[in-house]
């Protein structure tokens, strides 16, 4: 494979944003045990910080956030090796990651930090890889990766990876409240009951086909809250608690527990972060829909 490689010493610091799920809607269970979605997906301002530099030789990461591996089992070291073997180079890249998104929370922190590696890799070798191939790098490494690749509010389908950009987004200010500890998504999506979810499936394909603004406060539902708030009954209060504090919507984030508040301004948002912090347990991020403004 014929690449361009940068100067070793090169540092490459990327920004790796959260995601909430605007949308989650479980369609179905494959043979192999995944689940068949149509979520609609959006990145948000809150980041992991990573800082790559590319070595002669072999992968090394440092993390000093407790429960995130510094080994291979991280996702950002598995993105780094599956794209240098793809690539065939012998070259290799230390890592750090400075940890923001709240882990195992459903904001999708850890393939963020793959995504993030595999475009930043790609950009210094001198883009030889296609966006198809990265996001087929990204699906072997999590379901999530092929959105972060993209990196823009999206509609997913299939497992995650059939993705449809939304570009009729309106601009949210949100409170993220996150839970002292994480939930496993392997755990909550095997205790799906197909059954007990109720979500009324979103029509966006007219919006979506016409650049339309879109309404997403008609569509705020995720089937994987059944599974989460049986465990955590307090996601039902949190979600209450925003709404009493002015949001406009309020729903778990992915197979959670993390919540979201959407609020129509910055003023409205931070008056209710304000006066949530007094009174949660939970902690709480102030931060706004990663959406392209248009003009
Ligand atoms: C909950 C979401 O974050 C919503 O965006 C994703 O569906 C999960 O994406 P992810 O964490 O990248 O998922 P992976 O790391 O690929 O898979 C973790 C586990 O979740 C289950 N899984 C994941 C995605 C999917 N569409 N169906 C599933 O059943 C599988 O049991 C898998 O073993
Ligand atoms: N770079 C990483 N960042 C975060 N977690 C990682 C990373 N590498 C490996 N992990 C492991 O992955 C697991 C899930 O972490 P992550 O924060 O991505 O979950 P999540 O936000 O719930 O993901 P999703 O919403 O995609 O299901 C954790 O148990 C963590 O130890």
């Amino acid at each position: 494979m014929k690449f361009r490689s940068q100067p070793l010493a090169e540092e490459i610091r990327i920004l790796a944003p959260a995601k909430i799920n605007l949308f989650l809607h479980v369609t179905g269970r494959r043979p192999d045990g995944y689940h068949e979605l149509y979520s609609l997906m959006c990145p948000v301002t809150l980041f992991d910080t990573l800082v790559l530099r590319v070595q002669k030789r072999g992968i090394q990461l440092t993390c000093h956030h407790p429960g995130i591996p510094s080994d291979e089992t991280n996702l950002a070291w598995r993105a780094a090796a599956c794209f240098l073997d793809n690539l065939k180079t012998r070259e290799g890249v230390h890592i750090s990651i400075e940890k923001r998104i709240p882990v195992a929370a459903g904001l999708g922190g850890g393939s963020s930090d793959a995504a993030a590696v595999l475009n930043a890799l790609n950009r210094h070798y001198g883009r030889p890889f296609s966006s198809g191939e990265l996001m087929e790098m990204g699906l072997s490494l999590g379901a999530d990766v092929p959105f972060f690749i993209l990196g823009r509010p999206a509609i997913a389908e299939g497992v995650g990876e059939r993705l449809t950009i939304c570009e009729g987004l309106r601009r949210f200010f949100l409170v993220l409240a996150a839970f002292p500890f994480g939930v496993s998504t392997a755990d909550v999506y095997k205790n799906l009951n197909l059954g007990l979810t109720n979500c009324k499936k979103a029509n966006t394909s007219f919006a979506l086909e016409n650049g339309q603004d879109f309404d997403i406060l008609r569509y705020l539902c995720n089937d994987l809250e059944t599974v989460t708030i049986r465990r955590f009954p307090e996601i039902e209060a949190t979600k209450t608690a925003l709404m009493n504090h002015g949001s406009v919507g309020a729903l778990m984030s992915g197979s959670g527990p993390t919540v979201f508040g959407l609020f129509e301004t910055a003023g409205k948002r931070d008056s209710a972060m304000h006066l949530l912090s007094t009174s949660t347990k939970w902690t709480l991020y102030a931060a706004e829909l990663l959406v392209q403004t248009k003009g």
